[in-house]
This record gives structure tokens, C-alpha cells and sequence, in this order.
């Protein structure tokens, strides 16, 4: 839903069940899904009526909520056994993203925390899955701020490159890496925000290039094999993108094409900083190497619209995630500030 002052809220929590923006539908329609069961919930994770890391998390809260405010039942044992159930169900949604599981985890540890009968832990995991949400808004605005001051000090007006959306529409609100952008279009130190379409998905073209228009952020869209150019051409002075999952070692899982943009900023000498919240950082992975990457349909690659763009007989690959290894990334931009991607154990809670 929007603010008057065009904040973009994806997920809001309206008399007794969940209103999502329907990102499929954007940019050309602005749908509003209600989601009443944590079975909807699913589907709109897995078919990306709500997508981006933080953003899935805040919705799995409330799926949570929502399959244990189904619970039949007054018995405490009967109760949690069939609250796993509604755990399992959400965490098979989408599995790179670990806002999701960490969601989910917070969800489960309040339920077990919440002493008193089955109708108050449901109104406690209901209050959980609002503080989620709110926690997230606030930790964006952070991560927008301590982005602005870590971004290059010259030139004065800085050409920002983003890839997918890592915007509000991705978390509960004003957005990571595009957090950064609107901060530092706040502070009047945007030039502009170059728009990577990102294929096959066209988060860029649909979702950032959308957002930016609602705000008036001056903003050009590029195909995903412009950014080299452009970098070459020196329109860029510095990449910021969001993350899905952040192993220990500061190796980051984002949206498919992610890697390549940092091979290439860090050819040219361009800064590439991720934007992403504590909650993304999985301290439990060594490693980007354990990352697990969704694979999606093939028909995220072959169709674009209506046109199916290659013969019968072809194969696909459509991972979604890649992996950028942490000695590509400048800094992690986290709501305590910004960090050498090897010193987020210093960052561990
Ligand atoms: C603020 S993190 C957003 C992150 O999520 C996106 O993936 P998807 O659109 O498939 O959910 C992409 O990786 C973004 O960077």
C-alpha cells in the first residue's frame, strides 16, 4: 500500500488477515492480494506476489500466524505439533532467502516462550509477526543512512547502480540497497540510479524502475548487458545491491546476474557494496559455497509475456541466486553500519 508521501509498504496487517501488493501485476497494474491463510501465504511466497528476503520474512511471520490462528485445538502439545506443520509448509516456499527461516524461528521461539493458553501464544505470534515487520521498516531506514555515509565523498552527486529490487517492495519498507538510493536522494547527493532489468524476472525494469518514478527519482533502466559499458564509460561511481543469504566469510547469494555486476565494477575499480540487514547474515554457513540456490520454472527463461523466444527442443538452466565471493565486495551496509565483508563475526548477536 502507499503513504501520501508515496512510501511503498508491501505487506500490511488490515482487521484479520494480510494485504499484499501484488508484485506480478506491477508495474502495469497495482493489485492488492488478501491472504487469510498461512496456505495462501505459501503460494504467494512461491509465486512471488511477495518477494525479496526481508519482505519474505515479514510474510512468513504472518503465514505463521495464520495457520496457528487455524489450529483447532486447546491442548498446548496438539497445538505446537500442528504449528510445526504450518512451519514446514512455509519453509518449502523458497529456500535461499534466510529472512524466512529466521522469521519463522523468531515465530516458534515466541510461541514456545509465551506462557499461558493456546489463544494467547496465537495473540502473541500475531504481535511477533507486527514487531518483525516494524523491526525491518526501522533496520531499512538504518541501512539507507549508514549506506549515504559510506558511499564515495566525490563527485558530490553520485550515479548509483542497483541490480533486481532491494527496494520496498523486497522488505517491510523503504528498501536496502534501494534504501541507500532514497537516502542519499534525500540528502541531495543523487544524480541518478542506473536500473539493471535483471532477467529473467525483471525485478529492475518492473519493481525499482516503479519505485523510483513513485518518488521522482531520476532513474535509467538498462538491460542486465549494459552494465559493463556503462561502468567502462564511467557512468557509475559506485554498485549497491541487496542480499538474500550472507555466509560468515561475507560471501553473498543475490539475484541471479549479481556476480557478474561485481566481476565487473571490481574491473573498473567501482565500489560494490551490498545492503542487506543483520538478519540476512547466516553465521551458521562458512561459506557462500553452502548456500542452497532456488531453481525456478523454465518458463521464467522462455516466455517473456506471451512471446515464447526459443524453439521447442532447447534446455534450460534458471537458477536464481548467484554467489558473490566476499573479496568483490567493498562493504556490507548493515543497520550498524558498514562492514569489511571478513569482519561480520564482529557483528554476531
Ligand atoms: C532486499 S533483498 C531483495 C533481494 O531479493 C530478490 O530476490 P527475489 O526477487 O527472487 O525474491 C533479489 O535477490 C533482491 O536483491
Amino acid at each position: 500500500m502507499t503513504s501520501p508521501t508515496n512510501q511503498v509498504y508491501p505487506i500490511v496487517w488490515q482487521d484479520d488477515r494480510v494485504m499484499l501488493v501484488d508484485q506480478t501485476q506491477l508495474p502495469n497494474k497495482y493489485a492488492v492480494v488478501e491472504i487469510k491463510c498461512c496456505e495462501d501465504m505459501a503460494t504467494a511466497i512461491t509465486t512471488m506476489i511477495v518477494r525479496g528476503a526481508p519482505a519474505i520474512g515479514v510474510a512468513a511471520a504472518y503465514g505463521m500466524y495464520l495457520g496457528a490462528r487455524d489450529i483447532e485445538t486447546e491442548d498446548s502439545e496438539t497445538f505446537f505439533q500442528e504449528l510445526e506443520k504450518v512451519a514446514q509448509l512455509l519453509r518449502q516456499t523458497r529456500p535461499t532467502a534466510v529472512n524466512l527461516f529466521w522469521a519463522i524461528a523468531r515465530i516458534l521461539k515466541a510461541a514456545s516462550e509465551t506462557i499461558g493458553s493456546v489463544a494467547e501464544i496465537k495473540e502473541a505470534l500475531l504481535e511477533t509477526a507486527k514487531a518483525i515487520q516494524l523491526e525491518d521498516l526501522q533496520t531499512c531506514h538504518a541501512i539507507g543512512d549508514r549506506g549515504l555515509e559510506a558511499l564515495p565523498a566525490n563527485p558530490d552527486k553520485l550515479c548509483l547502480l542497483t541490480y533486481c529490487n532491494a527496494g520496498a517492495l523486497a522488505t517491510a519498507g523503504y528498501g536496502t540497497a534501494l534504501g541507500v538510493v532514497r537516502s542519499t536522494w534525500r540528502a541531495g547527493r543523487l544524480a541518478r540510479v542506473y536500473a539493471c532489468e535483471t532477467r529473467p524476472r525483471l525485478q529492475g525494469a518492473k519493481l525499482t524502475s516503479w519505485e523510483c518514478v513513485q518518488e521522482g527519482i531520476p532513474v535509467t533502466l538498462i538491460t542486465d548487458n549494459m552494465a559493463a559499458h556503462c561502468m567502462n564509460r564511467g557512468l557509475i561511481d559506485a554498485v549497491v545491491v541487496g542480499a538474500d543469504r550472507i555466509a560468515a566469510n561475507g560471501d553473498t547469494a543475490n539475484k541471479i546476474g549479481t556476480y557478474s555486476v561485481a566481476l565487473v565494477a571490481k574491473a573498473h575499480k567501482i565500489p560494490f557494496f551490498v545492503a542487506a540487514p543483520l538478519s540476512t547474515i547466516d553465521f551458521e554457513l562458512a561459506t557462500g559455497m553452502e548456500i542452497p540456490i532456488e531453481e525456478r520454472h523454465p518458463s521464467e527463461i522462455y516466455q517473456v509475456g506471451e512471446t515464447v523466444i526459443c524453439p521447442p527442443g532447447v534446455e534450460f538452466y534458471n537458477p536464481a541466486f548467484d554467489v558473490t565471493p566476499a573479496e568483490l565486495i567493498a562493504g556490507i551496509i548493515t543497520e550498524k553500519g558498514v562492514v569489511p565483508p571478513d569482519s561480520l563475526h564482529k557483528l554476531q548477536f
